[in-house]
Parts: structure tokens; C-alpha cells; sequence
């Protein structure tokens, strides 16, 4: 049992920033509705500490949700943020009001008292002696009385408190945002929060995981058979990785092939798992059911409905022909619990429908085995890395389940498959090769995602003295760390320039060439 620090959400954009921060702390952390009973409150075993979040509501509004009661009851540490601070102010006997001056952005913030949570940890001192810190804010209420047994821990002029705490009962409250990298100390700050106030040991990593992991899978599983889609892609590797090791060959991995995978990609994940792991992987070609299903067929939304729908056929056969298999095991990851719990709630509208192998058949008759549902990406990676993966398995950008089905724009032709699986394949490899001399760094590594995508559509062309009528690639690559939001990323045109010359040159079919400068939001990562 690890000591834990709970997080309350208030439906802040940057709650799971919170959690990031407190995992790289080497702290295990949950987060949790904002409005939770006591009695969960309660019922949480080694609690060492509550974070609460930030939120679009204000605290002084009726309809708003509270702090439970018990979280200043239960003995532990409390620290607000934002929204957090100015509830504690609200419900502890101060006041928290509408402004009318908004604070977004860049702010350096004056610590005072010398209060355990600030002491020390400033960014630069005036020359009138003060520890300043470099922060970001994000408000339009604000704390104007301090509750009862509160003193003043932070401020800026347009902001007279924007930190108090009550040492003696250990809450602390920042208007700022501590988790967002933007405030230099955050990472710091909570850090402290957690180990020193707190008192957490440090007991979260993945070597010590990956036994507790195993003996969990175990217990959970017994003798049966557990089968697993296997994509190739980080996730469903990690899992395939952790639960051979846990029962051997009591687990077989589905690796299907829609028609829809990259260049040379069952190949690859052949040989990685079945020759180096020695894994049982079974390789179904299903290339014919996907492609007959989605012929004709252009709507974004209905390709990916058929691709999921086909991939659960799929395992739905292959469990059959084993002897027992009772579970099935997925690589879902601790943002894909949080945003499946905040979607059920209605309060995200859903902008496409995910693939996953979820919303399986009754008579299928499998329990689900989800052993990294507590682990952020960056925590697989370094799990995977911990189980002997190699690295450019583990550190490779996702590739989404339905593939090429969402990159080639409407209907989906095996002759536009192909031709993009060749485009793709010579910008990964230029992205690989092409190193960036600052940071050292290949612009693969550089990127968090990279593709091509397929236009149906065709421009004219002059090659060879002759005229072309062709199809036409788009070029995506972004910088994200959650893939929430997205930025393109700043290629050195040499790239670019080498990348579009190779493909108009070595892809017969393809006479142009475009990169892709949106950002998300408004544009998404995938294009359907
Ligand atoms: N071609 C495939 N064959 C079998 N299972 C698949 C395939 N593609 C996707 N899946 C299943 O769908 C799940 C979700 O896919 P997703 O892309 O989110 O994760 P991943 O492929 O494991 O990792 P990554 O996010 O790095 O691509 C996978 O974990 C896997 O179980
Ligand atoms: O496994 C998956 N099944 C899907 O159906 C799916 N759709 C999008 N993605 C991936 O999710 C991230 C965000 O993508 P978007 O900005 O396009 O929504 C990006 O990393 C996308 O590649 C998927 N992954
Ligand atoms: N980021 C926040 O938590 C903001 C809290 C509140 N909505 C405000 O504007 O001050
Ligand atoms: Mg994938």
C-alpha cells in the first residue's frame, strides 16, 4: 500500500498536471471528483495529503461546487490552487470575490513569512531584499480576507493575497498555478508540499512497480488465459511486456492487420515480440473484412465506428479458439480513465469516437486486465524501458488504433494506402536523420507525433518535361505533452525540402506536397 495524496478536481484544464507533477515527486496520487463524500474521504488508505484544483467556476457562487467538510477534518495537509484557495478562503471564514482586474499569464509573485511551503524557493531576490517568483496565473476571482488562524504568503500588487497558509493545521493556498512548467519553482512547490509537509517517503517508481504490478496480475489472474491486443504502439507493448512477464505463455496477443499499419509494421512487431520476447502473438490478416467493410464509405465518424466494430470481431474469433481464455487485457492509461470518467459526466462533448476494443460483446464473456490504469504516458515509457524494451519501441509516437483509416481522407482505397504507407515511411525516416545541433537531438525525437496524410484529391504537375495529374500528401507533425493541445512544429525547411523531393521523386502518384501549420485547438492532431 503506497501513501497517497489526493487530488480533488474542480475541472480545471491542468488538473492532471497536478498529478504529473506529484508522480514525478516520486509521490502515488489520485485524482478524484471535487465533490467526493466524506466517507471516501475517509475510507482512503495511507492519505498523506489533499491538492485541491483550479476550476472556470468561482467560490463564491451558489451553484458551485464545495470542498467537502472532511478534507479540512482529516488531519493531513490541505493545499489550494486557485479555485482551491479561494474555496478554502470561502468556506474557512474569509472571502473570495469577483475582481475586476484578471490576472492571465505571466506574474511575479512576492513570497512572504517565511512559510515552509515558499521559504527559500524564489526565482530572484529585489533590491529591497524580497523572494520573488516567477509564476503563472490564470483568474478572475480573488481572496480579500484571510480566514481565522491565516497568515499572508504571497502577493502581487494587483493581487494582495495571492498565497496564505495556516501552519499550525498545515493548508497552504496559491493563487498561482504551481503544476503549470511556466511557474519556475512549481515543480518545487509541490515537491515540497508533498515530502516535507506532507512527510510522503518517495515510494513511486517503476522498478519497485513493476513487482507489485506482477503480483497483482498474478493474484488477479490465476491459471486462465488472458488474451491482449497488441498494436506495436507503446501502450499495448508495455502491457504485453508486464503481463509475459507476470504468467508466460498464459497470454496470447492479438496483432491484427487491417491493411491500415504503416510500412513494414507487422513485420516489425512480429519480430519484436514473437522472435526477441518470445511471446505468443498470433498475426491476423484481416485486411480483407476491414477493407470490404469501409469500401464506399466516407464519413469520418462511420469509418472509425466500422474499424472498431471489426476489430472486436476480430478478437471476439480469435478468443474462441483458445482453450480459456476469461480475461482480456488493454494498454489503457490513467488520462484515458480520467477522460472516459469526465465524458460520462456530459461535461466534454465528444469530437470523435476512439476505436477501443471497449463496448465488447456479452457472450464474449471476458473480464477486463488494465495494469497501467494508474500510469501516465511518461510512466509507461519508463516502465517499458524498465522491462527491457527497446527504446525506439518505447519511445516511438502513437499511432492511432483505426491507422491510415483516419489519414487518408474519406474513402479508403487500398491504392491510397499504399502510396501513403511509402510517403509516411520516407518522412519518418528523414525525421530520424535529420538531427538538430542545439539539442542534439533528431527532429523525430523533437516531435511528439509525426504522419503523412492522404488528399484524394489531384493537381497538375510538370516532371520530366511531361505533365502529371496526381494525388496530393499533407505533412502533420506537432509538439504536445498530453496531445490535448498541440502545436505544429517549426521544421528546418532543409527538411521539409528534402522530404517533399524524395517523396514527389520516389512515389509515383503523389506530385505535391504540403505541410500542415494548424494547431489544436482549433484543428485536431489526426485529420478525421
Ligand atoms: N492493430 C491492432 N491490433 C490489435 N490491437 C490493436 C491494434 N491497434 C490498436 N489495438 C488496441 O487498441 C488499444 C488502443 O490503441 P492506442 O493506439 O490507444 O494504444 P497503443 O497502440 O497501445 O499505444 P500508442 O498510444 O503508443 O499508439 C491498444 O492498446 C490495443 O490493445
Ligand atoms: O488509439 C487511438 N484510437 C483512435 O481512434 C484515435 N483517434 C485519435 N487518436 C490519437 O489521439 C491523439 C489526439 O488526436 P486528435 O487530436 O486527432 O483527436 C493523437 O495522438 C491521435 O493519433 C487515436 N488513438
Ligand atoms: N483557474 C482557476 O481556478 C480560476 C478560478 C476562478 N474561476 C477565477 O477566475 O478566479
Ligand atoms: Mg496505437
Amino acid at each position: 500500500m503506497h501513501q497517497r495524496i489526493l487530488i480533488l478536481d474542480y475541472g480545471s484544464q491542468v488538473t492532471q498536471l497536478i498529478a504529473r507533477r506529484v508522480r514525478e515527486a516520486g509521490v502515488y496520487c489520485e485524482i478524484h471528483p471535487g465533490d467526493v463524500d466524506d466517507a471516501f474521504i475517509q475510507s482512503q488508505q495511507g492519505l498523506k495529503g489533499i491538492i485541491l484544483s483550479g476550476s472556470h467556476a468561482s467560490a463564491y457562487a451558489e451553484e458551485s461546487l464545495k470542498v467537502p467538510a472532511q478534507v479540512f477534518q482529516a488531519g493531513v495537509p490541505v493545499l489550494g490552487i486557485c479555485y482551491g484557495m479561494q474555496s478554502m478562503a470561502a468556506q474557512l471564514g474569509g472571502k473570495a470575490e469577483w475582481s475586476d482586474h484578471r490576472e492571465f499569464g505571466y506574474a511575479e509573485v512576492r513570497a512572504h513569512g517565511h512559510t515552509r511551503l515558499l521559504d527559500g524557493l524564489q526565482d530572484f531576490i529585489t533590491a529591497e531584499g524580497h523572494g520573488m517568483l516567477k509564476v503563472w496565473m490564470s483568474h478572475g476571482d480573488k481572496v480579500t480576507a484571510l480566514p481565522p488562524g491565516f497568515k499572508l504568503m504571497a502577493s502581487t500588487p494587483s493581487c494582495p493575497i495571492a498565497g496564505m497558509a495556516d501552519e499550525d493545521r498545515g493548508f497552504y493556498a496559491l493563487q498561482f498555478h504551481p503544476e503549470v512548467t511556466h511557474t519556475t519553482q512549481g515543480e518545487a512547490i509541490l515537491a515540497r508540499f508533498v515530502t516535507e509537509i506532507c512527510g510522503c517517503d518517495r515510494d513511486w517508481n517503476m522498478p519497485d512497480y513493476i513487482e507489485e504490478a506482477v503480483a497483482d496480475i498474478r493474484a488477479q489472474v490465476g491459471n486462465d488465459e488472458v488474451i491482449l491486443g497488441l498494436s506495436g504502439g507503446v501502450d499495448s507493448s508495455v502491457a504485453a511486456a508486464l503481463i509475459h512477464k507476470a504468467i508466460g505463455d498464459q497470454l496470447t496477443c492479438v496483432f491484427v492487420d487491417h491493411g491500415l499499419l504503416r510500412l513494414n509494421e507487422a513485420e516489425q512487431v512480429m519480430s519484436t515480440f514473437a522472435d526477441h520476447f518470445g511471446i505468443k502473438v498470433i498475426h491476423v490478416d484481416a485486411t480483407d473484412a476491414f477493407m470490404g467493410k469501409l469500401a464506399g464509405v466516407s464519413d469520418p465518424e462511420a469509418k472509425r465506428k466500422i474499424i472498431g466494430r471489426e476489430f472486436v470481431e476480430v478478437f471476439q474469433t480469435e478468443s474462441g479458439k483458445l482453450r480459456s481464455a476469461r480475461w482480456l487485457a488493454q494498454g489503457t492509461i490513467y488520462p484515458d480513465v480520467i477522460e472516459s470518467a469526465a465524458s460520462k459526466t456530459g461535461k466534454a462533448v465528444a469530437i470523435k469516437s476512439h476505436h477501443n476494443v471497449g463496448g465488447l460483446p456479452d457472450d464474449m464473456n471476458l473480464k477486463l486486465l488494465e495494469p497501467l490504469r494508474e500510469l501516465f504516458k511518461d510512466e509507461v515509457r519508463k516502465l517499458g524501458v524498465a522491462l527491457g524494451l527497446p527504446p525506439a519501441m518505447v519511445y516511438r509516437h502513437p499511432f492511432p488504433g483505426p491507422g491510415l483509416g483516419v489519414r487518408i481522407l474519406g474513402e479508403v482505397k487500398k491504392e491510397y494506402a499504399d502510396l501513403l504507407r511509402r510517403a509516411d515511411a520516407i518522412f519518418i525516416e528523414e525525421l530520424h536523420k535529420t538531427i538538430d545541433h542545439t539539442s542534439g537531438k533528431s527532429w523525430y525525437d523533437l516531435t511528439s507525433q509525426a504522419f503523412a496524410v492522404f488528399l484524394p484529391v489531384k493537381s497538375v504537375g510538370v516532371m520530366g518535361d511531361g505533365r502529371t495529374y496526381d494525388y496530393v500528401v499533407a505533412l502533420r507533425a506537432v509538439q504536445t505533452s498530453d496531445f490535448m493541445t498541440a502545436d505544429w512544429a517549426e521544421l528546418p525547411y532543409a527538411l521539409l525540402k528534402k522530404v517533399s523531393s524524395r517523396i514527389i521523386n520516389e512515389v509515383r502518384g503523389i506530385n505535391r506536397v504540403t505541410y500542415d501549420v494548424s494547431s489544436k485547438p482549433p484543428a485536431t492532431i489526426e485529420w478525421e
